[in-house]
């Protein structure tokens, strides 16, 4: 099954549009968790395992996991993840962007070293940086468009004056995604919770394309926003799905042993919250 169909299958089944981010910082963990890679693992698995039933895809954060030597656990994790939630797709956060030869490399450690799904991926070196993960059948890329973070507007929402229309870069990297890149159908765009109305814009350019939204949570975005700004119906027709992730308001909602709980309480909550406004 290609990456948009194991989406939409995970969504239908556990009736969410919620991706749970795992961003593991020993220095959050609880008593009891071991503030090492191997502690990284046992972290996760039951972050994992307390909300399988909950989430449409979990997103992985290759920094937390290579900042803290614990990449044979992610290897381990991603393995974990498949059995406990099987048909659920991962999306692995990488933010990767190179050269072809390089991003070559990049796209076999996402997709068959972690055995991803989906990737994130920066377009600012251009197409040529995009296309080696293309060449994976099935498999997603997301391209960061209008990132959460404030410093985004520095570059994305600059005027190519150069380009028909003189769009801004992020309206721009939405056209190319819903068009002339999208060689595989299986392109999407990285568009911040905190934005909301450059998510409704993203949407008018790129109606089709998977939506991955960061930045309800710990960032503050609003979630019924998210939800009115990412899911449209254009012309009779629903536009392409939303997953939106939520990353450190899930992963230390408790401090306690019992986190886990603590996490499956604030998921069904956000899940909840993202159901109400469709
Ligand atoms: O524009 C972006 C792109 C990626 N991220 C990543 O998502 C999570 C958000 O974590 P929270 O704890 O829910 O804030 C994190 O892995 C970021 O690297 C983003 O926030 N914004």
């Amino acid at each position: 099954m290609n990456f948009l169909d194991q989406l939409r299958k995970a969504e239908a089944d556990n009736a969410s549009m919620l991706c749970v981010g795992l961003d593991p910082e020993p220095a959050r963990f609880p008593s009891g968790i071991a503030r090492d890679a191997e502690g990284i693992y046992d972290f996760c698995a039951a972050i994992v395992e307390a909300t399988a039933d909950l989430v449409s895809s979990f997103k992985p954060q290759i920094a937390y996991f290579a900042a803290h030597r614990a990449e044979a656990q992610l290897e381990r994790l991603m393995a974990h993840m498949r059995a406990v939630a099987p048909g659920v797709p991962i999306i692995l956060d990488a933010k990767r962007g190179d050269i072809g030869s390089t991003a070559e490399q990049y796209a076999r450690e996402a997709f068959e070293r972690y055995q991803a799904d989906a990737v994130t991926l920066s377009p600012f070196m251009g197409f040529d940086s995009v296309a080696p993960y293309l060449q994976y059948p099935g498999k997603g890329a997301f391209l960061l468009c209008r990132t959460s973070n404030p410093g985004g507007d520095d570059l994305q929402n600059q005027r190519l004056a150069s380009v028909a229309g003189q769009p801004l870069l992020y309206e721009h990297i939405a056209k190319l995604a819903q068009g002339a890149w999208n060689l595989n159908g299986q392109l999407g765009l990285v568009v911040g919770a905190t934005y909301p109305q450059e998510i409704e814009r993203v949407r008018e350019l790129a109606p089709t394309v998977p939506l991955l939204i960061p930045g309800v949570g710990a960032q503050g975005g609003d979630a019924a926003a998210t939800v009115k700004a990412g899911l449209r119906v254009a012309g009779g027709h629903s536009t392409g799905p939303i997953i939106v992730n939520s990353s450190r308001a899930i992963l230390y909602a408790g401090s306690g042993a019992d986190f886990a709980e603590k996490a499956r309480e604030v998921a069904l909550a956000t899940r909840a919250q993202l159901n109400a406004a469709v």
